[in-house]
């Protein structure tokens, strides 16, 4: 009997690779207000064309003074008027420009009607004493954020220093996504007998969302030939990227890898990744279309190595890296040398470190492997690795939810 076939497959980065030499991305770029840009990618380096301060400023709270009149040391400061010889200036403040220079409050005692005191005599006074400069934050033509960056709180804040209102971004790529199958049903109805829980929808649709990527989550489609080919001009008329989902093995109901072949270029079908070794790419009409596997974790694994990378090289950018720490393996784990495979892991705090304990996804539930906080990717070449042994895994969860 043939058990499934495990060899011969493309690998993970020669099936992109070749993906990305026959796709050129557009260059769509638009302008979003600041307030909206959180998470964008600045499509060019922006410059400021504020300066700030516009004028010198008070480095402290504290009193504006005229510096010459301490050329000899304090000077008699019994008949002083607030507004004549000095003047209030806080941190930030500007102030009249007779005065030149800043003396601390904590120097001095301010009394009621308006009089100053000096608290002692160790009061040096020069002209910018405690002042800042017109342009120390930031001058016009100053670089404020180079290109191809996503853009944070922090950046947005420079960038409303700048005077950059309005932030010229990369268009978020659009990525159609097909649910296809005529068991699957919405998460809001009870499965019955031959049924199952379109998981995909909103797994992909979140994982776009956060890649910085516009999902356009079509319906369910029904396993029929003419409504999948119609589906599938609608999405290239609305998205950059189309990707189906299910029907990509060998099934009777398998229709889209040969849809795919019909309508355009077919790249790739079957790559060296577990789960969702099926995983189709092709080319129809200059957009790349993907066949994603259907069971959950297929489309989990195959969206983290292979969507990330389509919207990130759509975005110009790197694909994100995941902290990863090394743990001491708990159980054996063994994978094919021919595949890369995922296992998904719980890491732990043991006595000695972080422990990481598999969650397979062919044994044990299916929720305790898709939340658990960590994933491992046997590298193509190796076939086993021993409890006891050490592992980098990859976090999936912040470092500070490990327990
Ligand atoms: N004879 C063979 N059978 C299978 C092979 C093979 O090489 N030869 N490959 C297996 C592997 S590996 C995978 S992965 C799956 C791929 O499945 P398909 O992409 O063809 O998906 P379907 O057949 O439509 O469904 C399989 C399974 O996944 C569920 N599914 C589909 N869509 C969703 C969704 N949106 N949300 C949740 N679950 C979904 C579907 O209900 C089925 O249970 O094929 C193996 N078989
Ligand atoms: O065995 Mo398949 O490669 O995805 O689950």
């Amino acid at each position: 009997m043939r058990g499934k076939k495990m060899d011969g497959f493309i690998k993970r980065e020669q099936l992109l690779a070749d993906l990305f030499s026959r796709w050129t991305p557009g260059n769509e770029t638009e302008l979003v207000p600041i307030d909206e840009s959180i998470g964008r990618i600045t499509e060019r380096a922006l410059f400021s064309v504020n300066t700030l301060p516009v004028h010198r400023t008070s480095a402290c709270d504290g009193i504006a003074v005229k510096s010459e009149l301490f050329k000899n040391g304090i000077p008699d400061y019994s008949i002083w008027r607030e507004g004549v010889e000095f003047a209030r200036a806080d941190t930030g403040d500007d102030f009249d420009d007779q005065y030149d220079a800043v003396i601390m409050i904590e120097e001095v005692d301010l009394t009621s009607d308006g009089l100053v005191k000096f608290i002692s005599e160790d009061v040096n006074v020069a002209q910018r004493t405690n002042i800042v400069a017109i342009g120390s934050t930031i001058v016009s033509g100053d670089l404020i954020i180079e290109a191809n960056m996503p853009i944070r709180p922090s950046d947005i804040a420079a960038l409303a220093m700048g005077g950059c209102c309005m932030v010229p971004v990369r268009k978020k790529p659009r990525i159609a996504f097909i649910p296809t199958g005529t068991e699957l049903i919405p998460p809001q109805m009870r499965p019955k007998r031959g049924q199952n829980i379109d998981t995909n929808s909103l797994l992909i649709r979140e994982t776009l969302r956060a890649l910085g990527a516009d999902p356009i989550i079509f319906p369910i489609i029904l396993d029929d030939n003419e409504l999948l080919e119609k589906t599938l001009d609608d999405a290239l008329l609305a998205a950059d990227v189309v990707v189906i989902n299910g029907g990509s093995a060998k099934g009777s109901e398998d229709f889209n890898v040969s849809l795919l072949e019909r309508k355009g270029q077919l790249l790739h079908h079957y790559v060296a990744a577990a789960p969702g070794r099926p995983l189709a790419v092709g080319i129809i009409n200059d957009k790349p279309v993907i066949n994603l596997p259907g069971p959950t974790i297929a489309a989990f694994f195959g969206a983290d190595w292979c969507l990330a990378a389509i919207v990130c090289q759509a975005l110009h950018i790197p694909v994100p890296q995941k902290e990863s720490v090394l743990c001491t393996l708990t159980e054996d784990i063994t994978s094919s040398p021919t595949m890369a495979i995922l296992c998904r892991m719980e890491v732990k705090k043991g006595d000695d470190g972080y422990v990481a304990e598999p969650r397979s996804f062919r044994s044990g539930t299916m929720p305790t492997c898709l939340t658990s906080n960590a994933m491992y990717v046997s590298p193509i070449g190796e076939s086993r690795k021993k409890a006891g042994e050490k592992i980098e895994v990859e976090l999936l969860r912040g470092k500070e939810f490990i327990r």
